[in-house]
């Protein structure tokens, strides 16, 4: 009995939310609002058949619900907003929610917002909600994407609705006036918009270094010398594609950022736009990076398994009975013990500071730490990632460049090029950390801050 009036108590703090519909969206935020201690009042067109309804809500007719509520959820698809038309007086000052999606991007000419403030000219109509899923509503599944995009022209109507995201659990981003909504619209449409780069940057690599050390590795010796080397499809040449891909992953991780630096060092201020293109291509950095790091990782454990192959070890047993019948033993190579352990350790304290920098990207981890020491770990912390992999193949190479006997066939080409837009990226962050350089561009942008404060 003191609980229920507790509750009761606390329930009266928070004003009543109406939302018309009573579908799968309706009714899985309609639960969440009840969660969090707001009175649902649902608006529906059989108010009498309504038992799949959260415990708790009320439900009226449209008309009746629209009357107890001053904020107003619409669930109910685009194609049926007309119904909406006789009940526009109930609508003055009142806050309207558009949470709708389309199948298709740009499905209409203006956005359903937009159409929806036409229909409904006395309400303040505010675009949110839409990115995630009723699904994500009703199961509490709200981690992996929390975030909703708020838009409208009242200022007030949207920190109205932007507080009801955040007390069910969400993060509300502002997007600006309602000639956002068609952006907003659009956004759960995309597939995977961040990840489609990467992706095909990936794939691409992936494919041609494949098909390139197929022909080298395989087709060659078996045309030219009818020797059987198949059986490298399966390991030999994934565990070459994989850290040659990686690496060249993390390079273009990084050379966006130093490529922005010189170009503010170029136009001598940081407050003008990128071009296009590079904006694009710093967005999806984090995915490029997620994408080496699961490449460096197939890496390890190809590597980890060499010395139980059959094939490796029959080789060993060649080698060794080799010796043993000319009765000689390999001389005493200090050169290569000390190449071989150094690119390993390089390889390992890479890789562990590699996936320092991917534990560090994950939200939770980053937001437990401060800017400063996210773009410390990010920055410093990855440069140095990429100088430890980067030398880390170079010095692994070089103990096959020096034996050019080995590579009848051409150059290890993709070995060469794998390590171009590292160096390149290593070359140009050396230039901007020598002090000359350095202090250019912190006057730039304290000359630009100073510009700005005017
Ligand atoms: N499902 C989801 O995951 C998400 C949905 N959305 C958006 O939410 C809105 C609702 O989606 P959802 O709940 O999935 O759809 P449903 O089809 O499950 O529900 C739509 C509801 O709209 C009402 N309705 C249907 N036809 C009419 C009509 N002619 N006139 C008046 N009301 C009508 C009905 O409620 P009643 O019978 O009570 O009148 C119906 O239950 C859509 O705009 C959708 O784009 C946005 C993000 C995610
Ligand atoms: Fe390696």
């Amino acid at each position: 009995m003191n609980m229920n009036s507790l509750k009761g108590e606390h329930v009266h703090k928070r004003n009543a939310v109406c939302i018309l519909g009573t579908g799968d969206f309706g009714r899985s935020l309609g639960m969440r609002l009840i969660k969090a201690g707001y009175p649902v009042i649902f608006g529906s067109r059989n108010p009498k058949n309504s038992a799949l309804l959260p415990g708790g809500a009320e439900v009226f007719t449209h008309a009746d619900a629209l009357k107890r509520s001053q904020i107003i959820f619409l669930a109910v698809h685009r194609e049926n907003y007309d119904f909406l038309q006789p009940l526009c007086d109930l609508f003055d000052g009142k806050v309207l929610v558009d949470v709708s999606n389309n199948l298709k991007i740009n499905q209409y000419r203006e956005s359903n917002a937009a159409y929806l403030s036409q229909l409904v000219p006395k309400a303040i109509v505010v675009k949110g909600f839409n990115t995630v899923s009723a699904w994500a509503l009703q199961s509490g599944n709200l981690d992996a994407n929390s975030q909703v995009f708020v838009c409208g022209e009242d200022g007030e109507a949207k920190h109205l609705v932007m507080d009801i995201a955040r007390s069910i659990g969400l993060t509300p981003l502002d997007q600006g006036s309602l000639l956002a909504a068609n952006e907003v619209e659009n956004y759960p449409l995309q597939l995977f918009p961040m990840w489609r780069l990467p992706f095909i940057i990936t794939a691409g690599l992936t494919v041609l270094i494949y098909l390139y050390c197929l022909v080298t590795d395989v087709i060659n010796p078996y045309v030219t010398k009818q020797v059987d080397d198949s059986y490298r499809i399966v390991v030999s040449i994934p565990n070459r594609v994989f850290p040659i891909v990686s690496l060249i992953l993390l390079g273009l991780v990084y050379l966006p950022g130093v490529m922005a630096a010189f170009l503010q060092l170029y136009r001598g201020t940081k407050y003008k736009r990128f071009p296009n293109w590079l904006d694009r291509w710093m967005l999806c950095r984090k995915q490029l990076g997620l994408v080496a790091l699961a490449f460096a990782f197939l890496h390890v454990f190809y590597t980890l398994i060499i010395p139980i192959r059959y094939s490796v070890r029959w080789k060993w047993m060649q080698y060794t009975i080799k010796e043993s019948k000319k009765n000689q033993t390999a001389e005493y190579n200090q050169w290569w013990f000390w190449s071989v352990d150094l690119y390993l350790a390089m390889g390992i304290v890479g890789f562990g500071l590699f996936v320092l920098l991917g534990i560090t990207s994950l939200p939770s981890v980053s937001n437990a730490v401060n800017w400063r020491e996210f773009q410390f770990v990010q920055s410093k912390l990855g440069h140095v990632t990429l100088l430890l992999c980067t030398a880390h193949v170079f010095v692994y190479g070089s103990n096959r460049f020096l034996d050019i006997s080995r590579y009848k066939w051409g150059l290890p080409l993709p070995y060469m090029l794998s390590l171009v837009i590292p160096c390149i990226v290593l070359v140009l962050k050396l230039i901007l950390i020598t002090p000359c350089v350095d202090s250019k561009i912190t006057r730039i942008r304290d000359r630009s801050h100073g510009r700005r404060s005017e």
